[in-house]
């Protein structure tokens, strides 16, 4: 189970709500990425204009826990105000914060990002915070008290998958706190890498959006999750620089 705050849930994997082909295509590959946790843009979201068409009419929200994220906030000012938004919503008190600092890599800004995270963690928000894969950086945020530290793989968007594993080990090494990596997965094989090297979870969204076909690989992440973790508590094998015969030589005769 991966625990959050005091919620528990059974999928590791995270969706992301944005870039789908259409609202039927996201709501088959929500459904076949068994996903318990669906982010989406508070900005995007016209959480009070129920005019307005949003995702949520498509999906049964009941079966889903909800993370809105302040993509698009460039201060922390702005970021708390998206958080205060969704809460005010009703929709979660759970939010993933995610503070811009660079148009061109949309990287994080890490000062934004801490400032933000310990006003929302002041507020009572349950907070789980975007960052790069800044090894102190997530240090400091769970010192301050987040609920999750969520490095990125690559930038987002880029489908590059892991670019800085030692990184993302010493991260995963060093956390209390669940450590979910967030953007820049760019197929199964980097999500299960992920999950191999120790992750709680992993978060995603372009990958699945973006592929040819979003149903299929959505339930390929799903499965790409359970093998890593799989893998992972299973122990991989230390890697050797020379050859081990498979079988063992002894007893053997030698005719
Ligand atoms: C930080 C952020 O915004 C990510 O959650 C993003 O939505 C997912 O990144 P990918 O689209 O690269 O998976």
């Amino acid at each position: 189970m991966l625990k959050i705050g005091n919620q528990e849930f059974k999928s590791r994997l995270l969706l992301g709500t944005g870039k789908y082909p259409d609202f039927d295509v996201q709501k088959k590959a929500v459904e076949a990425s068994c996903t318990d946790i669906l982010t989406f843009t508070v900005r995007r979201m016209k959480i009070f204009e129920p005019s307005q068409p949003n995702f949520l009419e498509q999906l049964d929200v009941e079966k889903y826990t909800l993370l809105p994220n302040t993509a698009g906030a460039k201060t922390a000012a702005e970021a708390v105000r998206h958080a205060k938004l969704a809460k005010a919503s009703g929709l979660c008190d759970m939010i993933k914060v995610e503070v811009i600092g660079c148009d061109k890599t949309l990287l994080p800004d890490p000062v934004e990002t801490l400032k933000a995270t310990e006003e929302l963690i002041k507020e009572g928000f349950t907070v789980l915070p975007y960052t790069s894969d800044d090894v102190v950086l997530a240090r400091r945020l769970e010192e301050l008290g987040a609920h999750a530290v969520m490095p990125g793989a690559s930038p987002i968007g880029s489908g590059q998958g892991i670019i800085n594993r030692e990184n993302l080990c010493f991260i995963i090494e060093q956390s209390r706190v669940p450590v979910i990596v967030d953007a820049g997965i760019g197929s199964p094989a980097d999500t299960a890498q992920a999950m191999e090297l120790g992750a709680d979870g992993v978060l995603l969204n372009t990958a699945v959006s973006a592929a040819k076909d979003p149903v299929k690989m959505a339930e390929a992440m799903k499965l790409a999750i359970e093998a890593g973790r799989l893998g992972y508590e299973a122990g991989r094998i230390p890697k050797k620089r020379y050859a081990t015969a498979s079988s063992p030589m002894e007893g053997m005769s030698r005719t």
